[in-house]
Parts: structure tokens; sequence; C-alpha cells
């Protein structure tokens, strides 16, 4: 990993309003966001690209790392810093032959040490473990106990928490020692993107 990862992780929500998307990012990062993920489960590839390529220009402005969700092509034909995969996607191993040895692959762990160990072992530059709240985005994903980020401290690469976290339950996850906290909601639908973001990023000041 060439820069040092951790603080405020942004994870875009599902939508085809690219405009929205990008006033509502460049909020985000002014706010301090450390880190962005493009997750678009839903829109076709001409609209990915656009959106990803005004993204990517964001993050170069802000100087945070940019991620793409599943798709290890779409990161590589944009030249993205990494690809965050889960139990459904590309295998770390592969989508580390594709990107390069100095890409980040960070890797859904959800409610498993054992997944985050062999995650590392495969090459994973971080692990993420959720939802350690209820999420709204995706109300079946099994809960996952703080303690895991403890737990964590021995392993090689930083940890991320994602799942319902929101400026009421943040400092909780951040203490009890995740590396990163991601977010979708609390980010992109509050009412002063920039202050939720500001707020969040100084717990890890
Ligand atoms: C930082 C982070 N953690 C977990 C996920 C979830 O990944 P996955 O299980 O592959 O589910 P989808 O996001 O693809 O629906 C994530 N995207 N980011
Ligand atoms: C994409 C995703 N993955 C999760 C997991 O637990 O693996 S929870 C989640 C949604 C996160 O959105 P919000 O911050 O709005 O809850
Ligand atoms: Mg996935």
């Amino acid at each position: 990993m060439t820069k040092p990862f951790g603080g405020l992780y942004a994870i875009t929500p599902d939508t085809a309003d690219t405009a929205s998307l990008l006033a509502r990012t460049r909020a985000i990062l002014a706010g301090g966001a450390a880190i962005l993920q493009y997750r678009n489960k839903s829109s076709d590839a001409a609209l990915r690209r656009e959106q990803g390529l005004g993204l990517l220009a964001l993050c170069r402005e802000h100087g945070a790392i940019f991620l793409v969700n599943d798709d290890v092509e779409l990161a590589r034909a944009l030249g993205a810093d990494g690809v965050h995969v889960g139990r459904d996607d590309a295998g770390i191993a592969d989508a580390r032959r594709v990107l390069g040895a100095n890409a980040i692959v960070g890797a859904s762990c959800y409610d498993k040490i054992e997944l985050a160990e062999a995650a590392v072992a495969r090459g994973a530059s971080y692990v993420a473990f959720g939802a350690v709240f209820a999420s709204s985005v995706k109300p079946e994903a099994v809960r996952a106990p703080l303690s895991l980020f403890a737990d964590a401290k021995r392993l090689a690469v930083p940890s991320v928490a994602i799942g319902g976290i929101s400026p009421a339950n943040a400092r909780q996850v951040v203490e009890a020692g995740a590396d990163a906290i991601s977010l979708i909601s609390a980010l992109y639908d509050a009412a002063d993107p920039t202050a939720v973001a500001r707020e969040l990023a100084a717990l890890y000041r």
C-alpha cells in the first residue's frame, strides 16, 4: 500500500444521477474522507465508466484513495488505486494479478476473524467486518461484533468497519479499534455532507 490507509471511508450510493453523486462526493471529500469506494450495482457499463472517471478526478483533487467495488476490470480501466471484493466477487489473488502488486485489494470478512486471516494470507490489503449496526442499505447483512476489531489488531493489515455507522455511533467503532469507518447513508443522505464528514474524520485526528 503506498499511502497510509485509514480514517473516514465513504462509499457511494447506487444512483444514476451523476451530477448529484459528484456534488455530494465533492462535499464529503472536502470534509476529510480519506478513501472513496465507487459502488454501483445497477447502472450499465457506460454510466459506470462515466461516474468512475468523475469520482477518480475528485479523489485525485483531494488526495483521497479511490477504490472500485466488485469490478476489477473497471478498476483497471479507470486507473483506480484498487478494488473491494466480497465472497461473490473475484478472488483476492486474481484481483491483484490484474491490478498489480501495489494495488489496494480490500476483502469483506463479514463477522469472521478466520475469513480475515485467510484474506491476509491471500494478499488482502485490508479486511472489512460488518454489519456492525443495522443497515438500511443491506438489511439482510449478518451482524458483526465490535470485539472483532480488537482481535484484528494481530493481523498485518488495517481493519474497516461497515454497516449502519452514523455520527451517533461512530465513536464506539473507532474506540473498538477499527482503522477506518465506511459509510453510505449517513454521509450521502446528510443535509450537510461536509459537516458530517468533518465530524467523522475528526475521530481519527
Ligand atoms: C468496505 C466494504 N466492506 C464491505 C463491503 C461489502 O462487500 P460485499 O460483501 O462484496 O457486498 P457488496 O458491497 O458487493 O454488495 C463493501 N462493499 N465495502
Ligand atoms: C455495502 C454494505 N456491506 C455491508 C456488510 O455488512 O458487508 S453493510 C453495507 C451497507 C453500508 O451502508 P450504510 O452505511 O448506509 O449502512
Ligand atoms: Mg461485492
